[in-house]
Protein backbone atom coordinates (compact mmCIF):
# COMPACT_ATOMS: atom_id res chain seq x y z
CA UNK A 1 0.00 0.00 0.00
CA UNK A 2 1.40 3.16 -0.94
CA UNK A 3 1.65 5.76 1.54
CA UNK A 4 0.09 8.92 -0.53
CA UNK A 5 -3.50 9.95 -0.05
CA UNK A 6 -5.51 9.82 -1.97
CA UNK A 7 -4.29 6.57 -4.42
CA UNK A 8 -3.19 7.32 -7.94
CA UNK A 9 -5.86 7.31 -9.88
CA UNK A 10 -8.26 6.75 -7.09
CA UNK A 11 -12.18 7.92 -7.39
CA UNK A 12 -11.22 10.34 -4.48
CA UNK A 13 -8.78 12.12 -7.13
CA UNK A 14 -10.78 15.16 -8.99
CA UNK A 15 -12.06 13.57 -12.58
CA UNK A 16 -9.99 16.28 -13.97
CA UNK A 17 -6.39 14.97 -14.74
CA UNK A 18 -3.97 17.12 -13.20
CA UNK A 19 -0.24 17.15 -15.20
CA UNK A 20 0.48 14.21 -13.60
CA UNK A 21 -2.15 12.07 -13.18
CA UNK A 22 -3.51 9.30 -15.67
CA UNK A 23 -6.87 10.20 -17.35
CA UNK A 24 -9.71 8.27 -16.60
CA UNK A 25 -11.22 5.27 -18.93
CA UNK A 26 -14.67 4.67 -17.61
CA UNK A 27 -16.80 3.35 -20.06
CA UNK A 28 -20.16 3.88 -20.80
CA UNK A 29 -21.79 0.65 -20.23
CA UNK A 30 -24.92 -0.62 -22.12
CA UNK A 31 -28.15 -0.01 -20.05
CA UNK A 32 -28.63 -3.09 -17.71
CA UNK A 33 -25.37 -3.64 -17.18
CA UNK A 34 -24.53 -0.99 -14.16
CA UNK A 35 -22.85 -2.82 -11.00
CA UNK A 36 -25.86 -2.46 -9.52
CA UNK A 37 -27.52 -4.87 -12.19
CA UNK A 38 -24.03 -6.71 -11.67
CA UNK A 39 -24.62 -7.47 -8.25
CA UNK A 40 -28.48 -8.28 -8.23
CA UNK A 41 -26.82 -10.95 -11.55
CA UNK A 42 -24.70 -12.50 -8.87
CA UNK A 43 -27.38 -12.64 -5.96
CA UNK A 44 -30.25 -13.87 -8.43
CA UNK A 45 -28.46 -17.48 -8.38
CA UNK A 46 -28.26 -17.72 -11.96
CA UNK A 47 -24.92 -20.15 -12.79
CA UNK A 48 -22.32 -18.12 -13.14
CA UNK A 49 -18.81 -20.30 -13.33
CA UNK A 50 -20.13 -22.99 -15.53
CA UNK A 51 -17.90 -25.62 -13.05
CA UNK A 52 -20.15 -27.38 -10.24
CA UNK A 53 -16.85 -27.53 -7.66
CA UNK A 54 -13.83 -25.25 -6.72
CA UNK A 55 -10.19 -26.90 -7.43
CA UNK A 56 -6.88 -26.04 -7.79
CA UNK A 57 -6.29 -25.04 -11.54
CA UNK A 58 -2.86 -24.71 -13.82
CA UNK A 59 -2.64 -21.79 -15.58
CA UNK A 60 -2.13 -23.82 -18.89
CA UNK A 61 -5.87 -24.78 -18.29
CA UNK A 62 -6.93 -21.00 -17.75
CA UNK A 63 -5.23 -20.20 -21.03
CA UNK A 64 -7.74 -22.77 -22.85
CA UNK A 65 -10.09 -19.53 -21.81
CA UNK A 66 -9.47 -16.69 -23.59
CA UNK A 67 -12.12 -15.81 -25.47
CA UNK A 68 -15.23 -13.24 -25.09
CA UNK A 69 -17.84 -16.53 -24.95
CA UNK A 70 -15.71 -18.39 -22.52
CA UNK A 71 -13.16 -15.81 -20.67
CA UNK A 72 -11.25 -17.20 -17.34
CA UNK A 73 -8.71 -15.10 -15.52
CA UNK A 74 -6.60 -15.03 -12.18
CA UNK A 75 -6.90 -12.24 -9.93
CA UNK A 76 -4.79 -12.52 -6.28
CA UNK A 77 -4.15 -16.52 -6.78
CA UNK A 78 -8.34 -17.03 -7.44
CA UNK A 79 -9.68 -18.13 -10.32
CA UNK A 80 -13.02 -16.83 -11.88
CA UNK A 81 -14.75 -17.59 -14.92
CA UNK A 82 -15.72 -13.38 -16.32
CA UNK A 83 -17.25 -14.45 -19.46
CA UNK A 84 -20.59 -12.83 -17.86
CA UNK A 85 -19.16 -10.01 -16.36
CA UNK A 86 -17.46 -8.70 -19.15
CA UNK A 87 -20.29 -6.73 -20.18
CA UNK A 88 -20.62 -5.19 -16.76
CA UNK A 89 -16.57 -3.90 -16.71
CA UNK A 90 -17.07 -0.92 -16.08
CA UNK A 91 -13.42 -0.19 -18.00
CA UNK A 92 -15.02 -1.69 -21.15
CA UNK A 93 -14.78 -5.52 -22.62
CA UNK A 94 -11.49 -4.80 -24.47
CA UNK A 95 -9.79 -3.96 -21.28
CA UNK A 96 -10.85 -7.19 -19.50
CA UNK A 97 -10.10 -9.25 -22.51
CA UNK A 98 -5.95 -8.05 -22.36
CA UNK A 99 -6.00 -10.69 -19.07
CA UNK A 100 -8.18 -13.53 -20.90
CA UNK A 101 -6.67 -16.88 -20.06
CA UNK A 102 -3.52 -14.86 -17.48
CA UNK A 103 -2.90 -13.82 -14.26
CA UNK A 104 -4.31 -10.15 -14.53
CA UNK A 105 -3.40 -9.52 -10.83
CA UNK A 106 -0.98 -7.20 -11.90
CA UNK A 107 -3.13 -5.27 -14.73
CA UNK A 108 -5.88 -5.26 -12.00
CA UNK A 109 -3.51 -3.49 -9.35
CA UNK A 110 -1.94 -1.01 -11.54
CA UNK A 111 -5.64 -0.19 -12.66
CA UNK A 112 -7.69 -0.09 -9.90
CA UNK A 113 -6.01 -1.16 -6.35
CA UNK A 114 -8.76 0.02 -4.56
CA UNK A 115 -11.29 -2.29 -6.38
CA UNK A 116 -12.69 -5.16 -4.68
CA UNK A 117 -12.46 -8.30 -6.88
CA UNK A 118 -12.94 -10.90 -4.49
CA UNK A 119 -16.31 -9.68 -3.45
CA UNK A 120 -17.84 -8.54 -7.14
CA UNK A 121 -16.56 -11.79 -8.47
CA UNK A 122 -17.46 -13.91 -5.77
CA UNK A 123 -20.73 -15.84 -7.92
CA UNK A 124 -18.09 -16.34 -10.37
CA UNK A 125 -14.84 -17.91 -8.71
CA UNK A 126 -14.08 -21.49 -10.11
CA UNK A 127 -10.99 -22.29 -7.92
CA UNK A 128 -7.59 -21.24 -6.83
CA UNK A 129 -4.58 -20.90 -9.06
CA UNK A 130 -2.32 -24.08 -8.53
CA UNK A 131 1.04 -21.58 -9.64
CA UNK A 132 2.21 -18.62 -7.72
CA UNK A 133 2.00 -15.56 -9.89
CA UNK A 134 5.46 -14.39 -11.93
CA UNK A 135 5.61 -11.48 -9.45
CA UNK A 136 5.40 -13.94 -6.49
CA UNK A 137 7.82 -16.06 -7.87
CA UNK A 138 10.31 -13.09 -8.06
CA UNK A 139 9.82 -12.08 -4.43
CA UNK A 140 10.25 -15.98 -3.47
CA UNK A 141 13.91 -16.10 -5.68
CA UNK A 142 14.90 -12.73 -3.92
CA UNK A 143 14.55 -13.97 -0.33
CA UNK A 144 15.97 -17.24 -0.92
CA UNK A 145 19.10 -15.41 -2.66
CA UNK A 146 19.79 -13.47 0.29
CA UNK A 147 19.24 -16.41 3.09
C1 LIG B 1 -11.56 -9.36 -13.33
C2 LIG B 1 -11.33 -8.50 -12.41
C3 LIG B 1 -11.72 -7.04 -12.54
C4 LIG B 1 -12.71 -6.41 -11.88
C5 LIG B 1 -13.69 -7.03 -10.88
C6 LIG B 1 -12.69 -5.02 -12.30
C7 LIG B 1 -13.54 -4.04 -11.84
C8 LIG B 1 -13.49 -2.71 -12.19
C9 LIG B 1 -14.25 -1.67 -11.55
C10 LIG B 1 -15.22 -1.86 -10.38
C11 LIG B 1 -13.93 -0.51 -12.16
C12 LIG B 1 -14.45 0.89 -11.82
C13 LIG B 1 -13.42 1.50 -10.89
C14 LIG B 1 -13.81 2.85 -10.36
O1 LIG B 1 -14.86 3.38 -10.69
O2 LIG B 1 -13.04 3.40 -9.57
C15 LIG B 1 -12.98 -0.82 -13.21
C16 LIG B 1 -12.43 0.11 -14.07
C17 LIG B 1 -11.42 -0.20 -14.96
N1 LIG B 1 -10.81 -1.42 -15.15
FE1 LIG B 1 -11.25 -3.13 -14.20
N2 LIG B 1 -11.68 -4.84 -13.21
C18 LIG B 1 -11.05 -6.05 -13.37
C19 LIG B 1 -9.96 -6.31 -14.16
C20 LIG B 1 -9.34 -5.41 -14.97
C21 LIG B 1 -8.20 -5.71 -15.79
C22 LIG B 1 -7.47 -7.06 -15.86
C23 LIG B 1 -7.93 -4.60 -16.48
C24 LIG B 1 -6.81 -4.52 -17.47
C25 LIG B 1 -6.21 -3.56 -17.89
C26 LIG B 1 -8.88 -3.55 -16.07
C27 LIG B 1 -8.95 -2.25 -16.53
C28 LIG B 1 -9.82 -1.27 -16.09
C29 LIG B 1 -9.81 0.11 -16.55
C30 LIG B 1 -8.86 0.71 -17.59
C31 LIG B 1 -10.82 0.77 -15.85
C32 LIG B 1 -11.19 2.24 -15.94
C33 LIG B 1 -10.36 2.93 -14.89
C34 LIG B 1 -10.57 4.39 -14.93
O3 LIG B 1 -11.54 4.85 -14.32
O4 LIG B 1 -9.76 5.05 -15.57
N3 LIG B 1 -9.72 -4.10 -15.14
N4 LIG B 1 -12.72 -2.17 -13.19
Amino acid sequence: MSGTFPMRNSPQVLSVPGPNQRPRKKVALKPGFSPLDWARLSASGKDLRGVTELRLITMDEVALHNKRTDCWMVIAGKVYNVTHYLEYHPGGKGELMRAAGKDGSALFNDTHPWVNAESILRACMIGFCSEPSRRQTKAVEKSDDSA
